[in-house]
Protein backbone atom coordinates (compact mmCIF):
# COMPACT_ATOMS: atom_id res chain seq x y z
CA UNK A 1 0.00 0.00 0.00
CA UNK A 2 2.71 2.62 0.92
CA UNK A 3 4.80 1.62 -2.05
CA UNK A 4 1.80 2.60 -4.29
CA UNK A 5 1.26 5.57 -2.82
CA UNK A 6 5.12 6.14 -3.46
CA UNK A 7 4.81 5.39 -7.07
CA UNK A 8 1.40 7.50 -7.10
CA UNK A 9 3.52 10.93 -5.94
CA UNK A 10 5.97 9.96 -8.58
CA UNK A 11 3.53 9.76 -11.07
CA UNK A 12 1.97 13.15 -9.99
CA UNK A 13 5.33 14.30 -10.00
CA UNK A 14 6.50 13.46 -13.95
CA UNK A 15 3.12 14.25 -15.52
CA UNK A 16 3.23 17.47 -13.49
CA UNK A 17 7.10 18.01 -15.09
CA UNK A 18 5.82 17.30 -18.33
CA UNK A 19 3.19 19.34 -18.60
CA UNK A 20 5.54 21.94 -17.75
CA UNK A 21 7.78 20.70 -20.44
CA UNK A 22 5.06 20.59 -23.06
CA UNK A 23 3.96 24.64 -22.15
CA UNK A 24 8.08 25.39 -22.59
CA UNK A 25 7.70 23.53 -26.13
CA UNK A 26 4.90 25.42 -27.32
CA UNK A 27 6.60 28.88 -26.32
CA UNK A 28 9.65 27.62 -28.25
CA UNK A 29 7.64 26.51 -30.73
CA UNK A 30 5.88 30.25 -31.21
CA UNK A 31 9.01 31.78 -30.78
CA UNK A 32 10.63 29.56 -33.31
CA UNK A 33 7.41 30.67 -35.51
CA UNK A 34 7.87 34.37 -35.28
CA UNK A 35 12.10 34.48 -35.67
CA UNK A 36 11.31 32.30 -39.05
CA UNK A 37 9.18 35.20 -39.90
CA UNK A 38 11.05 37.72 -38.81
CA UNK A 39 14.38 36.29 -40.75
CA UNK A 40 11.89 36.22 -44.09
CA UNK A 41 11.28 39.85 -43.34
CA UNK A 42 14.91 40.89 -42.85
CA UNK A 43 16.24 38.66 -45.81
CA UNK A 44 13.17 41.02 -47.95
CA UNK A 45 14.41 44.48 -46.55
CA UNK A 46 18.29 43.42 -46.81
CA UNK A 47 17.58 42.50 -50.66
CA UNK A 48 15.44 45.95 -50.92
CA UNK A 49 18.69 47.64 -49.65
CA UNK A 50 20.83 46.33 -51.09
CA UNK A 51 18.74 46.91 -54.65
CA UNK A 52 17.92 50.18 -53.62
CA UNK A 53 22.25 50.73 -52.58
CA UNK A 54 23.30 49.46 -56.15
CA UNK A 55 20.39 52.10 -57.90
CA UNK A 56 21.50 54.89 -55.88
CA UNK A 57 25.23 54.45 -56.34
CA UNK A 58 24.37 55.36 -60.09
CA UNK A 59 22.69 58.43 -59.42
CA UNK A 60 23.93 61.49 -57.20
CA UNK A 61 23.04 60.85 -53.73
CA UNK A 62 21.79 64.52 -52.42
CA UNK A 63 21.57 65.17 -48.75
CA UNK A 64 17.97 65.86 -46.97
CA UNK A 65 18.49 69.74 -46.72
CA UNK A 66 18.82 69.55 -50.58
CA UNK A 67 15.71 69.23 -51.50
CA UNK A 68 15.11 72.75 -52.15
CA UNK A 69 17.90 73.46 -54.52
CA UNK A 70 17.79 73.31 -58.46
CA UNK A 71 17.42 70.48 -60.23
CA UNK A 72 17.55 69.29 -64.18
CA UNK A 73 13.56 69.43 -64.11
CA UNK A 74 13.11 72.69 -62.41
CA UNK A 75 11.62 74.32 -65.70
CA UNK A 76 9.39 71.44 -66.33
CA UNK A 77 8.13 70.77 -63.00
CA UNK A 78 7.15 74.95 -62.57
CA UNK A 79 5.10 74.94 -66.09
CA UNK A 80 3.13 71.52 -65.44
CA UNK A 81 2.40 72.61 -61.45
CA UNK A 82 0.79 76.30 -63.45
CA UNK A 83 -0.03 75.10 -66.92
CA UNK A 84 -1.30 71.30 -66.01
CA UNK A 85 -2.72 72.10 -62.05
CA UNK A 86 -3.39 75.64 -62.23
CA UNK A 87 -0.91 76.37 -59.15
CA UNK A 88 0.89 79.37 -58.78
CA UNK A 89 3.34 78.25 -56.10
CA UNK A 90 3.91 75.53 -53.87
CA UNK A 91 2.85 74.88 -50.13
CA UNK A 92 5.40 73.74 -47.68
CA UNK A 93 7.29 70.96 -48.99
CA UNK A 94 5.73 69.89 -51.78
CA UNK A 95 8.53 71.00 -53.78
CA UNK A 96 10.87 69.10 -51.83
CA UNK A 97 9.26 66.02 -52.25
CA UNK A 98 8.53 65.94 -55.87
CA UNK A 99 12.28 66.44 -56.42
CA UNK A 100 13.11 63.79 -53.99
CA UNK A 101 10.60 61.16 -56.00
CA UNK A 102 12.03 62.95 -59.52
CA UNK A 103 15.29 61.58 -58.42
CA UNK A 104 14.10 57.97 -57.83
CA UNK A 105 13.97 57.92 -54.44
CA UNK A 106 11.09 56.29 -51.99
CA UNK A 107 9.35 58.74 -49.68
CA UNK A 108 7.03 58.98 -46.41
CA UNK A 109 4.92 62.04 -46.59
CA UNK A 110 2.71 63.10 -43.79
CA UNK A 111 1.28 66.40 -44.38
CA UNK A 112 -2.37 67.60 -42.69
CA UNK A 113 -5.74 67.14 -44.73
CA UNK A 114 -6.00 69.65 -47.34
CA UNK A 115 -2.24 70.09 -47.33
CA UNK A 116 -2.14 69.17 -50.60
CA UNK A 117 -0.55 65.52 -51.02
CA UNK A 118 -1.90 64.56 -54.23
CA UNK A 119 0.08 66.97 -56.55
CA UNK A 120 3.47 65.47 -54.60
CA UNK A 121 2.55 62.04 -56.45
CA UNK A 122 0.77 63.98 -59.40
CA UNK A 123 2.91 65.98 -60.78
CA UNK A 124 5.33 63.40 -60.67
CA UNK A 125 2.82 60.85 -61.89
CA UNK A 126 2.04 63.44 -64.96
CA UNK A 127 6.48 64.22 -65.77
CA UNK A 128 7.49 60.96 -65.44
CA UNK A 129 7.41 58.38 -67.95
CA UNK A 130 5.05 55.44 -67.66
CA UNK A 131 1.86 54.51 -65.47
CA UNK A 132 1.87 55.89 -61.85
CA UNK A 133 -0.21 53.59 -59.67
CA UNK A 134 -1.85 54.64 -56.57
CA UNK A 135 -3.16 52.61 -53.84
CA UNK A 136 -6.15 54.48 -52.26
CA UNK A 137 -8.67 53.01 -49.58
CA UNK A 138 -12.09 54.73 -50.27
CA UNK A 139 -14.19 54.36 -53.74
CA UNK A 140 -15.57 57.59 -52.85
CA UNK A 141 -11.74 59.37 -52.35
CA UNK A 142 -10.58 57.76 -55.56
CA UNK A 143 -13.70 58.62 -57.57
CA UNK A 144 -13.26 61.86 -56.21
CA UNK A 145 -9.68 62.22 -57.44
CA UNK A 146 -10.43 60.49 -60.36
CA UNK A 147 -12.85 63.33 -61.47
CA UNK A 148 -10.61 65.94 -60.55
CA UNK A 149 -7.58 64.70 -63.10
CA UNK A 150 -10.09 64.12 -65.61
CA UNK A 151 -10.93 68.09 -65.48
CA UNK A 152 -7.46 68.83 -65.70
CA UNK A 153 -6.91 67.10 -68.99
CA UNK A 154 -4.89 64.11 -66.99
CA UNK A 155 -5.34 60.51 -68.03
CA UNK A 156 -6.55 58.33 -65.37
CA UNK A 157 -8.47 55.66 -64.56
CA UNK A 158 -9.63 53.47 -61.30
CA UNK A 159 -10.03 49.99 -61.18
CA UNK A 160 -12.09 48.91 -58.40
CA UNK A 161 -14.83 46.76 -57.87
CA UNK A 162 -17.54 49.15 -59.71
CA UNK A 163 -15.43 49.68 -62.88
CA UNK A 164 -17.13 48.39 -65.93
CA UNK A 165 -15.08 45.60 -68.57
CA UNK A 166 -14.95 48.19 -71.34
CA UNK A 167 -13.04 49.92 -68.69
CA UNK A 168 -10.84 47.20 -67.18
CA UNK A 169 -9.90 45.85 -70.66
CA UNK A 170 -8.72 49.53 -71.66
CA UNK A 171 -6.45 49.50 -68.09
CA UNK A 172 -5.15 45.60 -68.83
CA UNK A 173 -4.15 46.97 -72.30
CA UNK A 174 -2.56 49.79 -71.29
CA UNK A 175 -0.72 47.95 -68.30
CA UNK A 176 0.46 45.27 -70.81
CA UNK A 177 0.84 46.55 -73.81
CA UNK A 178 1.19 50.17 -73.50
CA UNK A 179 -1.84 50.91 -75.49
CA UNK A 180 -4.15 53.78 -74.98
CA UNK A 181 -3.35 56.32 -72.50
CA UNK A 182 -3.46 56.01 -68.56
CA UNK A 183 -1.13 58.22 -66.43
CA UNK A 184 -2.59 57.58 -63.58
CA UNK A 185 -4.04 54.77 -62.45
CA UNK A 186 -6.27 54.10 -58.75
CA UNK A 187 -7.06 50.90 -56.83
CA UNK A 188 -8.25 50.10 -53.46
CA UNK A 189 -5.62 47.62 -51.68
CA UNK A 190 -7.85 44.68 -52.50
CA UNK A 191 -6.74 44.29 -56.18
CA UNK A 192 -3.07 44.29 -54.99
CA UNK A 193 -3.62 41.52 -52.06
CA UNK A 194 -6.60 39.45 -54.09
CA UNK A 195 -6.55 39.95 -57.83
CA UNK A 196 -3.82 37.72 -59.56
CA UNK A 197 -5.11 38.69 -62.75
CA UNK A 198 -4.10 42.89 -61.96
CA UNK A 199 -1.05 41.54 -60.28
CA UNK A 200 0.37 39.73 -63.27
CA UNK A 201 -0.70 42.79 -65.29
CA UNK A 202 1.04 45.38 -63.24
CA UNK A 203 4.37 43.10 -63.25
CA UNK A 204 4.27 42.57 -67.24
CA UNK A 205 4.31 46.33 -66.97
CA UNK A 206 7.03 46.81 -64.70
CA UNK A 207 8.57 44.00 -66.94
CA UNK A 208 8.23 46.72 -70.07
CA UNK A 209 9.87 49.46 -68.13
CA UNK A 210 6.55 51.43 -67.49
CA UNK A 211 5.74 51.47 -64.11
CA UNK A 212 7.12 54.57 -62.79
CA UNK A 213 5.73 54.95 -59.35
CA UNK A 214 3.72 54.36 -56.67
CA UNK A 215 2.05 56.37 -54.09
CA UNK A 216 0.06 54.62 -51.29
CA UNK A 217 -2.62 56.81 -49.86
CA UNK A 218 -3.59 56.99 -46.26
CA UNK A 219 -0.40 54.84 -45.66
CA UNK A 220 -1.21 54.84 -41.63
CA UNK A 221 -4.12 52.42 -42.80
CA UNK A 222 -1.02 49.90 -42.41
CA UNK A 223 0.08 50.24 -39.36
CA UNK A 224 -2.32 48.01 -36.43
CA UNK A 225 -1.49 51.08 -34.36
CA UNK A 226 -2.87 53.62 -36.29
CA UNK A 227 -6.81 54.69 -35.56
CA UNK A 228 -7.87 53.45 -39.33
CA UNK A 229 -5.86 49.69 -40.03
CA UNK A 230 -7.33 48.17 -43.02
CA UNK A 231 -6.17 44.63 -42.85
CA UNK A 232 -5.69 44.52 -46.58
CA UNK A 233 -3.24 47.11 -46.38
CA UNK A 234 -0.90 44.98 -44.63
CA UNK A 235 -0.02 43.09 -47.66
CA UNK A 236 1.12 46.05 -49.71
CA UNK A 237 4.86 45.27 -48.56
CA UNK A 238 4.40 43.13 -52.00
CA UNK A 239 4.51 46.01 -54.13
CA UNK A 240 8.01 46.84 -53.07
CA UNK A 241 9.32 43.39 -53.04
CA UNK A 242 8.31 42.91 -56.61
CA UNK A 243 8.73 46.50 -57.70
CA UNK A 244 11.77 47.50 -56.07
CA UNK A 245 13.39 49.77 -58.28
CA UNK A 246 10.53 51.69 -58.64
CA UNK A 247 9.98 54.95 -56.11
CA UNK A 248 7.56 54.66 -53.58
CA UNK A 249 5.52 57.28 -51.76
CA UNK A 250 3.66 56.84 -48.72
CA UNK A 251 1.59 59.78 -47.60
CA UNK A 252 -0.39 60.09 -44.88
CA UNK A 253 -2.12 63.07 -42.07
CA UNK A 254 -1.80 60.90 -39.61
CA UNK A 255 1.38 59.15 -38.19
CA UNK A 256 2.70 58.72 -34.64
CA UNK A 257 6.55 58.00 -34.80
CA UNK A 258 5.28 54.17 -33.91
CA UNK A 259 2.79 54.09 -36.69
CA UNK A 260 5.68 55.86 -39.40
CA UNK A 261 7.99 53.04 -37.95
CA UNK A 262 5.60 50.10 -38.38
CA UNK A 263 4.61 51.34 -41.99
CA UNK A 264 8.58 52.16 -42.97
CA UNK A 265 8.93 48.42 -42.40
CA UNK A 266 5.28 47.17 -44.06
CA UNK A 267 5.71 48.46 -47.32
CA UNK A 268 10.02 47.74 -47.22
CA UNK A 269 11.12 51.36 -47.86
CA UNK A 270 13.58 51.45 -45.19
CA UNK A 271 15.93 54.22 -46.70
CA UNK A 272 12.72 56.66 -47.59
CA UNK A 273 13.37 60.19 -47.17
CA UNK A 274 10.55 61.60 -44.28
CA UNK A 275 8.76 64.84 -45.06
CA UNK A 276 6.70 66.03 -42.07
CA UNK A 277 4.78 69.23 -42.33
CA UNK A 278 2.52 70.68 -39.64
CA UNK A 279 -0.24 68.72 -38.86
CA UNK A 280 -2.47 71.47 -36.98
CA UNK A 281 -5.55 73.53 -39.02
CA UNK A 282 -6.19 76.59 -37.38
CA UNK A 283 -9.78 76.38 -39.97
CA UNK A 284 -10.71 73.37 -38.18
CA UNK A 285 -12.50 73.30 -34.67
CA UNK A 286 -14.96 71.72 -32.90
CA UNK A 287 -18.14 73.05 -31.11
CA UNK A 288 -20.34 70.99 -28.77
CA UNK A 289 -24.09 71.35 -28.69
CA UNK A 290 -26.31 69.81 -26.27
CA UNK A 291 -28.43 67.89 -28.23
CA UNK A 292 -32.49 67.37 -27.85
CA UNK A 293 -33.57 63.80 -26.67
CA UNK A 294 -36.91 64.69 -29.15
CA UNK A 295 -35.64 63.66 -32.64
CA UNK A 296 -37.66 66.06 -34.56
CA UNK A 297 -36.40 68.53 -32.54
CA UNK A 298 -32.72 67.54 -33.19
CA UNK A 299 -33.43 67.77 -36.81
CA UNK A 300 -35.02 71.29 -36.42
CA UNK A 301 -31.27 72.28 -34.63
CA UNK A 302 -29.68 71.07 -37.22
CA UNK A 303 -31.66 72.52 -40.06
CA UNK A 304 -31.25 75.94 -38.07
CA UNK A 305 -27.64 75.71 -37.51
CA UNK A 306 -26.99 75.05 -41.25
CA UNK A 307 -29.19 78.17 -42.50
CA UNK A 308 -28.48 80.48 -39.70
CA UNK A 309 -24.08 79.50 -40.02
CA UNK A 310 -23.99 78.55 -44.18
CA UNK A 311 -26.56 81.52 -45.71
CA UNK A 312 -24.92 80.89 -48.85
CA UNK A 313 -25.60 77.70 -49.98
CA UNK A 314 -21.90 76.08 -49.05
CA UNK A 315 -21.71 72.50 -48.57
CA UNK A 316 -21.34 70.30 -45.71
CA UNK A 317 -21.42 67.08 -44.11
CA UNK A 318 -24.09 65.35 -41.32
CA UNK A 319 -22.50 61.96 -40.16
CA UNK A 320 -24.99 59.79 -39.18
CA UNK A 321 -25.13 56.28 -36.66
CA UNK A 322 -26.90 54.19 -39.64
CA UNK A 323 -27.83 53.85 -43.05
CA UNK A 324 -31.66 54.06 -42.31
CA UNK A 325 -30.69 57.40 -40.36
CA UNK A 326 -28.85 59.28 -43.20
CA UNK A 327 -32.00 58.44 -45.46
CA UNK A 328 -34.15 59.76 -43.01
CA UNK A 329 -31.69 62.77 -41.68
CA UNK A 330 -31.86 63.73 -45.49
CA UNK A 331 -35.58 63.63 -46.11
CA UNK A 332 -36.13 65.35 -43.07
CA UNK A 333 -33.36 68.31 -43.93
CA UNK A 334 -35.15 68.49 -47.80
CA UNK A 335 -38.34 69.35 -46.06
CA UNK A 336 -37.26 71.99 -43.86
CA UNK A 337 -35.62 73.85 -46.98
CA UNK A 338 -32.41 72.29 -47.16
CA UNK A 339 -30.87 70.50 -50.36
CA UNK A 340 -29.65 67.73 -48.71
CA UNK A 341 -29.29 63.68 -49.88
CA UNK A 342 -27.80 60.96 -48.40
CA UNK A 343 -24.38 58.80 -49.09
CA UNK A 344 -23.94 55.33 -47.96
CA UNK A 345 -22.32 52.26 -48.67
CA UNK A 346 -25.74 50.51 -49.33
CA UNK A 347 -26.26 52.29 -52.87
CA UNK A 348 -25.72 51.21 -56.38
CA UNK A 349 -22.84 52.43 -58.08
CA UNK A 350 -24.93 54.71 -60.21
CA UNK A 351 -26.84 56.32 -57.03
CA UNK A 352 -23.84 56.96 -55.33
CA UNK A 353 -21.93 58.82 -58.12
CA UNK A 354 -25.16 60.98 -58.96
CA UNK A 355 -24.79 61.90 -55.19
CA UNK A 356 -20.85 62.40 -55.36
CA UNK A 357 -21.03 64.61 -58.46
CA UNK A 358 -23.57 67.01 -56.55
CA UNK A 359 -21.19 67.75 -54.24
CA UNK A 360 -18.70 71.10 -55.54
CA UNK A 361 -15.31 70.12 -54.46
CA UNK A 362 -14.52 71.62 -51.41
CA UNK A 363 -10.73 73.47 -51.42
CA UNK A 364 -8.27 72.05 -48.59
N1 LIG B 1 0.34 74.59 -53.77
C1 LIG B 1 -0.97 74.71 -53.76
N2 LIG B 1 -1.57 75.92 -53.89
C2 LIG B 1 -2.92 76.02 -53.88
N3 LIG B 1 -3.77 74.98 -53.78
C3 LIG B 1 -3.23 73.75 -53.64
C4 LIG B 1 -1.81 73.54 -53.62
N4 LIG B 1 -1.58 72.23 -53.48
C5 LIG B 1 -2.78 71.63 -53.39
N5 LIG B 1 -3.76 72.54 -53.50
C6 LIG B 1 -5.21 72.30 -53.40
O1 LIG B 1 -5.53 71.98 -52.05
C7 LIG B 1 -6.65 71.11 -52.01
C8 LIG B 1 -6.35 69.92 -51.11
O2 LIG B 1 -5.33 69.17 -51.69
P1 LIG B 1 -5.32 67.60 -51.55
O3 LIG B 1 -6.63 67.02 -51.87
O4 LIG B 1 -4.14 67.09 -52.28
O5 LIG B 1 -5.09 67.47 -50.00
P2 LIG B 1 -4.66 66.19 -49.20
O6 LIG B 1 -3.45 66.57 -48.45
O7 LIG B 1 -4.59 65.02 -50.10
O8 LIG B 1 -5.90 66.06 -48.22
P3 LIG B 1 -6.57 64.73 -47.61
O9 LIG B 1 -5.65 64.24 -46.54
O10 LIG B 1 -7.86 65.27 -47.07
O11 LIG B 1 -6.75 63.75 -48.74
C9 LIG B 1 -6.94 70.71 -53.46
O12 LIG B 1 -8.01 71.46 -53.92
C10 LIG B 1 -5.66 71.10 -54.20
O13 LIG B 1 -5.91 71.45 -55.55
Amino acid sequence: MEEEEIIEEELLLVESQLNGLQDKIKTLLDQQEELYERQAQLKALLEISKTSRDTSNSAPSVPLEDWSGKFSWDSQVDDTRFNVFGISSYRSNQREIINSIMSGKDVLVIMAAGGGKSLCYQLPAVLRDGITLVVSPLLSLIQDQVMGLAALGIPAHMLTSTTNKEIEKFIYKALEKGEGELKILYVTPEKISKSKRFMSKLEKCHHAGRLSLVAIDEAHCCSQWGHDFRPDYKNLGILKIQFPSVPMIALTATATSKVQMDLIEMLHIPRSVKFVSTVNRPNLFYRVYEKSSVGKVVIDEIANFISESYPNNESGIVYCFSRKECEQVAKELRGRGISADYYHADMDVVAREKVHMRVPHAQG
